[in-house]
């Protein structure tokens, strides 16, 4: 099977191009791919297939020629990725499937419109969030609180005064069920500066991540939504680098580096 590795501020996938539409990938597969010891290693697999292959999404086919078919690392499905959609558009151009410039990229999600050059940043227009109220959870033996806003997929966004730099983000923080049937990702964040915040994640499905880019827009939300703002621009600092997060009131732009750093087969 051919890979191509990429990562977008150290949130690493693996891109499994599939023009023809050919490849399953339970669960099980999924998982032994992006396994660090075993398998090439990821916090997640995007399937790289033509949206008018795919029933669940081929309405999205006349805005976006190709479908990112993304998979956490436990093989679950999610319905958006943000660091993802950006090494995905960076693979299209990078392979010859699609012009620099701006074009849609189609997710469980709905068409998402990147804009990238033959090199450089990639910005990705990420829809309007959706805040939803306020949910806990709890993290080391403290609860935290934060908002419940929706990229997508669903995050639990919580400005925090510890110290972000001391969590222990090993294992899964608690969640309310009821709030979050289908699972959460859970963002940690404290200000830092006019308009800057650190941020860690642990992502369903995933774990930990260094960087997760839904995840960088619902940060943004919530530390605009305690500064008393609904727009602005925001710099996210995570593990892997920073990203930058523009709120307008009617959208959410996500904007930062995109690279390839390998390609192969894969023979698990
Ligand atoms: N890292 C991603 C988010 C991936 C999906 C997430 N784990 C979920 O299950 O919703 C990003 O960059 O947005």
């Amino acid at each position: 099977m051919r890979f191509v590795k990429g990562h977008g501020t150290e949130n690493d996938f693996v891109l499994l191009p599939d023009p023809e539409g050919r490849l399953d990938l339970p669960a099980p597969l999924v998982a032994k791919i992006c396994d660090r010891r075993a398998g090439i290693g990821g916090d997640g697999v995007l399937h790289v297939v033509p949206t008018k292959l795919v029933p669940e999404v081929e309405s999205q086919a006349a805005e976006a020629e190709w479908f990112m078919d993304y998979r956490n690392a436990d093989g679950s499905l999610a319905e958006m990725c943000g660091n993802g959609v950006r090494v995905f558009a960076r693979y299209l151009v990078d392979a010859g499937l699609a012009e620099p410039g701006e074009f849609g990229v189609a997710t469980r999600a709905g068409v998402r419109k990147v804009r990238l050059g033959a090199s450089g940043d990639v910005r990705v227009d990420m829809g309007r969030p959706v805040v939803s109220g306020e949910s806990r959870t709890v993290l080391n033996g403290r609860e935290y609180r934060g908002l419940r806003v929706s990229v997508g997929n669903p995050h639990l966004a919580c400005v925090i005064t510890d110290p972000v730099t001391e969590l222990d983000l090993s294992a899964q923080p608690s969640f309310d069920r009821h709030d979050f049937p289908d699972g959460v990702n859970i963002e940690l964040i404290n200000p830092i500066g006019d308009h800057s915040v650190s941020m860690r994640v642990y992502e369903r499905g995933s774990g930990e991540t260094r960087s997760c880019g839904t995840g960088a827009v619902a940060t943004a939300v919530a530390a605009a939504h305690a500064a008393g703002e609904t727009e602005g621009v925001w710099s996210v600092r995570v593990l892997g680098g920073t990203l930058t997060i523009t709120l307008d009131g009617r959208t959410s732009y996500l904007a930062g580096p995109a690279d390839l750093v390998a390609a192969g087969d894969y023979h698990g």
